[in-house]
């Protein structure tokens, strides 16, 4: 027997033992896996990155197509998709990948998909807040998670598209409507904070980069931008000086590359990187991996707010853990409350958008 078709029968025979609630699904999505893995593709998850041709979009497109947990890559953008699949399909790496271009094609783009990842949207100039990008990015986000809620409800969201504390409340709104919202599964991505974060603090250190963990809670937008200083690993301590110098570099990293590329737009390279570093995390969370832990702005009840960046557990599931936020210093207190006043207005400024 040719060994797809074995696969197949065995998996078959497998749907007995499975969770009865999620077993149609399972089934589905392990024998979609055995027919990739037949055509010459590698096992693994299916992702979608939508606004794959910019300038986030496409070395994230790069990144994961050499990411060994992908199988299916699908690429979707309103411009220039056709020549960026073509580019990056020619890498001899597993994942199978495929183009889709516009909103006709955007259905195509996302059924079947695991994990959806958006950079899709407007980025800053200098002199721009991220909450200026609101009224286009808004928009985008909306209708893409309309799609989502059609097409893959049970996919998990990376949300990269800026302002990140007002676009996740709206696709959390645009879920909710749909019937299909489950929080677990919808996470705003703060990863360049904790990347810049481990950076700056390493330099401060004399420390490899890889060998620090400074926990980036709050928001990703200025003051909400809050990261333990208190609570780096490896254990150390810092002046004043030095924690003022810190807390501000990381909350204006966005800003300093703006600045840097001057008009040319904001953040792609570390933001890609960023991205599929989290995206990877999610993929082992959904492979089962155990003790995966990254920050991420979602649904939450560690503050009064409906939303917060703090550490989450990845599994099956998605966010399968919202860690609370651990014990703080006087200055990360005073912090706090800031960044809580400016989230709120950001969260309620989503959720208004939708419900308006
Ligand atoms: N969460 C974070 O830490 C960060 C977020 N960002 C945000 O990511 C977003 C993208 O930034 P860049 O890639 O630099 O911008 P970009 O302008 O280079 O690329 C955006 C892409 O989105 C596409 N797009 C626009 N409307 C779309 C739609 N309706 N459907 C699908 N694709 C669509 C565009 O055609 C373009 O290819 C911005 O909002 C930016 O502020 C940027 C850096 C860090
Ligand atoms: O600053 C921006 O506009 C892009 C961004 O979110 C970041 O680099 O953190």
């Amino acid at each position: 027997m040719q060994p797809a078709a074995e696969a197949r029968q065995r998996i078959a025979r497998l749907s007995a033992h499975l969770n009865p609630t999620n077993s149609q699904m399972e089934v589905n999505t392990m024998l979609e896996r055995v027919d990739c893995r037949a055509k010459g593709g590698s096992p693994g998850f299916k992702v979608a990155i939508l606004g794959a041709a910019g300038g986030i979009g496409q070395p994230l497109a790069m990144l994961m197509k050499m990411n060994p947990l992908v199988s299916v890559l699908h690429l979707y953008d309103v411009v220039n998709c056709p020549g960026v699949t073509a580019d990056i399909s020619h890498m001899d790496t597993g994942a199978v990948v495929r183009g889709f271009l516009g909103q006709q094609e955007l259905e195509a783009a996302l059924t079947g998909m695991e994990l959806i990842i958006i950079p899709a949207g407007v980025p800053r100039k200098p002199g721009m807040t991220r909450d200026d990008l609101f009224n286009i990015n808004a928009g985008i986000v909306k209708t893409l998670c309309e799609g989502i809620a059609k097409c893959c409800p049970n996919a998990i969201v990376n949300l990269i598209s800026n302002p990140v504390n007002s676009t996740v409340p709206i696709a959390a709104e645009v879920f909710k409507r749909a019937g299909t919202y489950d929080p677990k599964k919808l996470l705003g991505v703060t990863m360049l904070d904790v990347v810049r974060a481990n950076t700056f603090v390493a330099e401060v250190l004399g420390l490899d980069p890889r060998e620090v963990d400074v926990p980036v809670v709050g928001g990703h937008a200025g003051a909400t931008i809050l990261p333990l200083l208190s609570q780096v690993k490896p254990p150390c301590s810092f002046t004043p000086d030095e924690t003022e110098y810190l807390t501000k570099r990381i909350q204006d990293g966005g800003t300093e590359v703006v600045q840097a590329k001057a008009g040319a737009g904001s953040a792609t390279l570390s933001m890609a990187y960023a991205a599929v570093k989290y995206a990877d995390a999610c993929l082992r969370g959904l492979r089962g991996d155990a003790g995966v832990v990254e920050c991420a702005f979602v649904a939450s009840q560690v503050t009064e707010l409906p939303f917060f960046a703090t550490k989450v557990r990845l599994g099956r599931t998605g966010a399968e853990e919202v860690y609370q936020l651990g014990p703080l210093n006087e200055y990360e207190r005073v912090g706090l409350e800031k960044a809580k006043k400016e989230l709120a207005t950001s969260i309620q400024k989503g959720i208004s958008f939708i419900k308006k």
